[in-house]
């Protein structure tokens, strides 16, 4: 096929899931969406209907006459759409062949395959929305938690780029400034007074990144799941309390020390905090072969472990393993699980409490469910302290702002050490310049077709 698309045509897709369900919707959107349409539907003339109404009438299939379905066509006309070209839906019964038949037949009467994000990608293009929002279209589509999906509607009433212009605004006041000062001196020492400002102005814009950049890791949590490492001493009920923040008996639980021989990873939603929750084979020295692999595997997930969920058993002393543990996960955000505690306390807590910090040890017992609430709850509060009470829900969650951002704050820095270096301010300009240029590049207002097509192809196709 040859490979002349344009943004001119008009594009077609089945923009419900593919399979069978009650409903399935083929959309069509570009200038010849009513023309392709009318082509194939007997009812109203699609020409002649209201802007934003919804029509009965019967897909035919012009060479046969054949019915191929019974459908409600909405027609919505330009600019007041979703691509802000004239959109017709057509709502099938939801069956898979006649669905398709329906597309097939728009196909061949003008239309052309829409690819993955062309709808939205249209409307970036014509101005409805900016890369953030566009962005945030398919974050919402898989987000997979309550917050996730409010971080993405959010973002997709523009309270990103909002922050975003605000900051541009703010260099673009610096640079113009400076062109000012340069131009109508009022000063004697223009050059003192235009790094002044230019220093002040700086570190401004640059503490705004740095806040944007500092809620770029919970959004990465958001998307992936708090890596979260339960480890302890073998038999400490570490598989039993996986199992009851899983709410399924998922890990093997015995009596025999052991049981547990390789990394367990489950995901599972903690107060809308998502984990992925890693079950590790009790840690202690050992000859058995295999357990010895399992051991070194739950070394590994502290490692790489956000959080970790340290276990002890409150019915018995610290051990050397145990203090061991205390102090491998010493730098790491951890909680103390003191387990068994519906049975008789041996360990001594003031030995413990001059580890760690009373509010990060919490007693449960396994076996009556005992204090598990109040785990999530500070599980909870770990994650979401902070930003709950904050004015601004704006977490930035997508690599792409991410890694322009911190290009933003590096160019930044280029300016202060300019300015320090005693540069002359038009060099000084042309880093606050590029600062500027990748701010624009995270809300689209400056872009590359290659990363267009790159960030749509993403998308589903029919979105
Ligand atoms: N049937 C159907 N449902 C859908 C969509 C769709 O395209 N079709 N959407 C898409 O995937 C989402 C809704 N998103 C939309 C966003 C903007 C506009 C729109 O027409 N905006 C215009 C006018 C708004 C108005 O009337 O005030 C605009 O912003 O100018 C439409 C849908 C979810 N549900
Ligand atoms: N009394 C009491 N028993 C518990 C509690 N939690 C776990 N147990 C018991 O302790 C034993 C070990 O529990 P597991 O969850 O398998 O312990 P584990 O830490 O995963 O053990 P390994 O996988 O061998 O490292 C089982 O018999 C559990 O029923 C608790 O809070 N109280
Ligand atoms: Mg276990």
């Amino acid at each position: 096929m040859a490979n002349t698309t344009s943004e001119f045509d008009t594009i077609a897709a089945i923009s419900t899931p593919p399979g069978e369900g009650a409903i399935s919707i083929v959309r069509l959107s570009g200038e010849q969406a009513v023309e392709v349409a009318c082509k194939v539907f007997k009812g109203k003339d699609l020409h002649k209907v209201a802007s934003h109404t919804i029509n009965y009438g019967h897909i035919i299939d012009p060479k046969t006459h054949a019915v191929v379905d019974e459908v409600m066509v909405s027609v919505m006309l330009a600019p007041k759409t979703y691509t802000r070209e004239d959109i017709i839906e057509i709502n099938t019964h939801g069956g898979i062949v006649a669905t398709n038949h329906v597309l097939q037949l728009l196909l061949s009467y003008g239309a052309r395959m829409a690819e993955p994000g062309e709808f939205t990608k249209r409307a970036f293009l014509n101005g409805r929305i900016d890369l953030t929002q566009a962005e945030s279209v398919m974050d919402l589509i898989r987000a997979k938690t309550d917050r996730a999906m409010q971080v993405a509607v959010d973002q997709l009433d523009g309270s990103l780029s909002h922050l975003i212009k605000g900051i541009r605004q703010d260099i673009l006041d610096a640079l113009a400034q400076v062109e000012v000062n340069i131009d109508y001196p009022e000063y004697d020492d223009v050059e003192t007074v235009t790094t002044k400002m230019l220093v002040e102005k700086a570190t401004m814009v640059k503490q705004r990144i740095e806040d944007l950049l500092a809620t770029a890791n919970r959004g990465k949590v958001l998307r992936e799941g708090l890596a979260t490492a339960i480890v302890g001493r073998p038999n400490v009920g570490k598989s039993s309390l996986l199992n009851h923040l899983l709410h399924e008996d998922k890990a093997i639980v015995t009596d025999v020390p052991g049981t547990t021989r390789d990394v367990i990873e489950e995901y599972v939603n903690v107060r809308d905090v998502p984990l992925k929750l890693v079950d590790t084979a009790g840690i202690r020295a050992t000859e058995d072969k295999v357990e010895k692999i399992g051991v070194e595997r739950s070394r590994k997930a502290i490692t790489a472990a956000d959080l970790v969920l340290l276990v002890l058993n409150n019915s018995e002393p610290l051990t050397d393993e145990d203090n061991e543990l205390l102090a491998a996960t010493r730098n790491k955000k951890r909680l103390i699980i003191l387990n068994k505690t519906d049975l008789p306390v041996k360990l001594d807590d003031q030995e413990l409490k001059r580890q760690v910090a009373a509010e990060d040890i919490i007693a449960i017992s396994a076996l009556t469910t005992n204090g598990i609430d109040k785990l999530e709850e500070r599980i909870a509060d770990l994650f979401w302290g902070g930003i709950e009470n904050s004015q601004s829900n704006t977490l930035v969650t997508n690599a792409r702002q991410i890694g322009l951002l911190n290009q933003a704050d590096q160019a930044l820095d280029d300016v202060l050490k300019g300015i320090n270096d005693g540069m002359p301010v038009d060099l000084v300009q042309i880093d606050m310049t590029r600062c500027w240029d990748l701010l624009g590049e995270i809300t689209g207002d400056s872009y590359q077709d290659e990363l267009l097509n790159q960030l749509f192809s993403q998308f589903c196709l029919g979105k």
